[in-house]
């Protein structure tokens, strides 16, 4: 492995002790703590891990946390009269409702039922707006806890080919306008993109986002580029795995994240950061 190693684990280790520190801070000026609140519909074992991971985050920070399991049969009136009592409630900053969301819920009805204020994933639409407008409020999770893996490499990113492999709105086009701000040249790619081998080989950075396990290969990745990787797949005999042929990958990238400890406990550092943002946003 020729790669230096983007370590998720450590940085987002690193996050949390700051969100902690200032936890401290503001509970000695008499201030509350941050309140996260994570609605799980039904009992998708996946999710469950996901959440869990969410929930010790909040304890080592030192906010106040609530879980609502809601059955994978509720009404979708009931789920947004639920989101309505965590609008309402001052002890919640963030309000995150864990996805996918079973057939008979509109993923966009509960999203924009969300006060913007309280979007902590990022995914209302003013906050996918203000995105785009380069005045963010609440960036995506997984995204920005990308772009401050990559800002640890210390390498400038302007002027970089930049590719994306998936286009989800929670991770793909977000990472797109990233991307774009930092100015990057983008290209977003997605199941019925032709030639997706010779568009890597192209790349001075590549985030896959595809959700194939092991789908990219070491000999389509430009020697010295920077490799994301944010799939999560779990393969047949239990291994959790990325969207890279890891190995292959490492020989050939310069910079390179592993699957675990790369960008998933990135993601869960950002959702800290912004409820302690969306907390002191609320003092104002
Ligand atoms: N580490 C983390 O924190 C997180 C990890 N994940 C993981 O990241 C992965 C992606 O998640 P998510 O964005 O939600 O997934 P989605 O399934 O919503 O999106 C996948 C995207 O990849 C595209 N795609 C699928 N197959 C191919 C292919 N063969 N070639 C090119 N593009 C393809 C799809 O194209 P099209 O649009 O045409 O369908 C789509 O845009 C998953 O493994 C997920 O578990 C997700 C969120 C957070
Ligand atoms: N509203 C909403 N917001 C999300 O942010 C959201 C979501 N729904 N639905 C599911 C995806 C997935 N996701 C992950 C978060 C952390 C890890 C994570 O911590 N992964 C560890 C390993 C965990 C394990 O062992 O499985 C790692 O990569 O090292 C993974 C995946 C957030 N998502």
């Amino acid at each position: 492995m020729s790669a230096q190693l983007l370590d998720g684990k450590r940085v987002a280790a690193e996050i949390r002790a700051e969100i902690r520190t200032r936890v401290e801070a503001r509970r000695d000026a008499g201030q509350r703590a941050p309140g996260l609140a994570v609605i799980l519909v039904g009992a998708e074992p996946a999710s469950h891990l996901y959440v869990r991971n969410k929930r010790a985050a909040c304890a080592e920070v030192g906010f106040h946390s609530e879980l609502i399991e809601l059955p994978a049969e509720v009404s979708q009136t009931a789920l947004l009269e639920c989101i309505d009592r965590l609008n309402a409630d001052p002890k919640i900053d963030g309000i995150l409702v864990q996805l996918p969301l079973p057939a008979q819920i509109d993923e966009a009805a509960v999203t924009e039922r969300i006060l913007p204020t309280k979007d902590v994933d990022g995914f209302h639409p003013v906050n996918v707006g203000r995105l785009v407008l380069r005045r963010p409020l609440l960036r995506p999770c997984t995204p920005k806890g990308i772009m401050t893996l990559l800002a640890r490499t210390g390498q400038s990113l302007e002027g970089l080919d930049a590719l994306i492999i998936g286009q989800s709105n929670i991770v793909g086009r977000p990472m797109a306008l990233e991307l774009l701000a930092a100015r990057c040249t983008i290209t977003v790619c997605h199941s019925r993109t032709r030639g997706l081998a010779a568009k890597v080989r192209a790349a001075d950075l590549v985030v896959a986002a595809l959700g194939r396990p092991e789908f990219i290969q070491g000999e389509w990745i430009k020697p010295g580029a920077m490799l994301i990787d944010v799939g999560i797949n779990r393969t047949p005999d239990g291994r959790l795995v990325g969207d890279c042929d890891f190995p292959s990958c490492a020989a050939r990238a310069a910079w390179i994240t592993p699957v675990p400890g790369g960008v998933g406990p990135m993601t869960i550092a950002s959702l800290l950061e912004n409820t302690l943002s969306a907390a002191e946003h609320a003092e104002q």
